[in-house]
């Protein structure tokens, strides 16, 4: 049994927390709302973020992060990507120095376009080489249910990743390693672009044969720049690739997809911001995708594309045409630059 630390109680939080709690460890949540630690603490309930769920008694919530960080074993973040600085900033005196560091947020620092691993990498140095990345195709309001998830565990120290492996697994939650951190970071991060576009797409009308051809098209800009950006190819064919891909570009749980859907309905991206409680990471990723193929000087097409539909104001229908209107490619031997 393990003392376990959660940072952030929005749904993805919330629910791997219960699977932890399902598992025996003591876990605490961060709550940044008191009434949201209150509602955990009393009816076992967060109703803001998981509607119906109740969780395990062993779950318990503050919104003091000193109390729940300190002496744990274990913190694992799951805030979005834009609070993960400010969040280490503030959790750094309380981190007990042999304590296992793990992170399951989706998406890049904007601007500095780091990777989650790196910026936690820079706020706690002695970290480095231990942080663990948790990913792959899992959406909380299945995992809640207890419906069977696949997830991978990334590290470059093997210890970490079995150490996580070994807290998390269970009969509905199985869990993989894998040492590359670099793509599970970037499979997890840049599917996000791609559920945007099939939301899009979907909404457009334009059947499964064009939701097909996203995903493929997709999973080869991810591969490019992943494998540019130092990740090992083969992990886009496993769950934090192939396997995410499949999992949030079909699912109406996708808050990607769902925002990609009601852009296409004529929303404004900033209505739908605002109309959408949770965080929607695909947005700020595909400006960290755009600007990822400029500086890796890779083709990325649908991700161009979307960039211009988001903050260009391009007609989405003007952008697939644009997208099926370029110039012949050899499938081969575009794809080998990824793989
Ligand atoms: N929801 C899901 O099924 C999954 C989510 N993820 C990833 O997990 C991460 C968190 O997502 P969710 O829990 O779904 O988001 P959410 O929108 O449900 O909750 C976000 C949480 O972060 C807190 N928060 C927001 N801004 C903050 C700030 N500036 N400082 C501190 N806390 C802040 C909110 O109060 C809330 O508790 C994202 O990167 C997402 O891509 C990954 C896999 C599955
Ligand atoms: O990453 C996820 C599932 O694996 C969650 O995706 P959304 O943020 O689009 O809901």
């Amino acid at each position: 049994m393990k003392q376990i630390a959660v940072i952030g109680a929005g749904s993805w939080g919330t629910v791997l927390a219960n699977v932890l709690a399902d598992n025996g460890h003591d876990v605490t949540l961060w709550a940044r709302k008191e009434e949201i630690a209150n509602e955990i603490n009393t009816f076992h309930r967060n109703h803001a973020y998981l509607v119906e769920a109740e969780f395990h008694p062993n779950l318990t919530a503050s919104s003091s992060l000193e109390a729940v960080v300190k002496n744990k074993e274990v913190v694992l973040f799951v805030v979005p990507s834009h609070a993960m600085r400010d969040m280490l900033i503030k959790i750094k005196p309380y981190v007990r120095t042999d304590a296992l560091l793990i992170h399951a947020t989706k998406g890049f620092e904007q601007e500095s376009w780091k990777r989650m691993s790196e910026v936690i990498a820079e706020e706690l140095p002695e970290w480095h080489d231990k942080i663990v990345v948790l990913s792959g195709p899992s959406h909380a309001e299945e995992v809640i249910r207890r419906s069977p998830t696949t997830v991978v565990v990334a590290s470059s120290c093997q210890d970490s990743a079995e150490l996580t492996q070994t807290i998390f697994i269970n009969s509905y939650f199985r869990v993989y390693t894998n040492p590359d951190v670099v793509g599970v970071e970037i499979g997890g991060a840049l599917k996000n672009i791609i559920a945007l576009a099939t939301g899009l797409a979907d909404g457009l009308g334009y059947g499964d044969n064009a939701r097909a051809a996203l995903m493929t098209r997709g999973l080869a800009e991810i591969a490019r720049v992943g494998s540019a950006m130092g990740a090992e190819p083969i992990t886009f064919v496993g769950l934090a690739g192939v396997g995410d891909l499949i999992g949030t570009c079909t699912s109406k749980h996708s808050r990607n997809w769902r925002a990609g859907y009601a852009i296409s309905q004529g929303k404004s991206l900033s209505e739908v911001l605002s109309e959408m409680k949770m965080v929607v990471e695909g947005v700020k990723t595909t400006r960290a995708g755009h600007a990822l193929k400029e500086k890796y000087n890779i083709e990325m097409p649908i991700t161009e594309q979307l960039y211009a539909v988001l903050f260009q104001d391009k007609d989405p229908k003007l952008a697939v045409e644009d997208l099926m209107n370029r110039g012949k490619t050899r499938e081969l031997q575009e794809m080998a630059q990824g793989w």
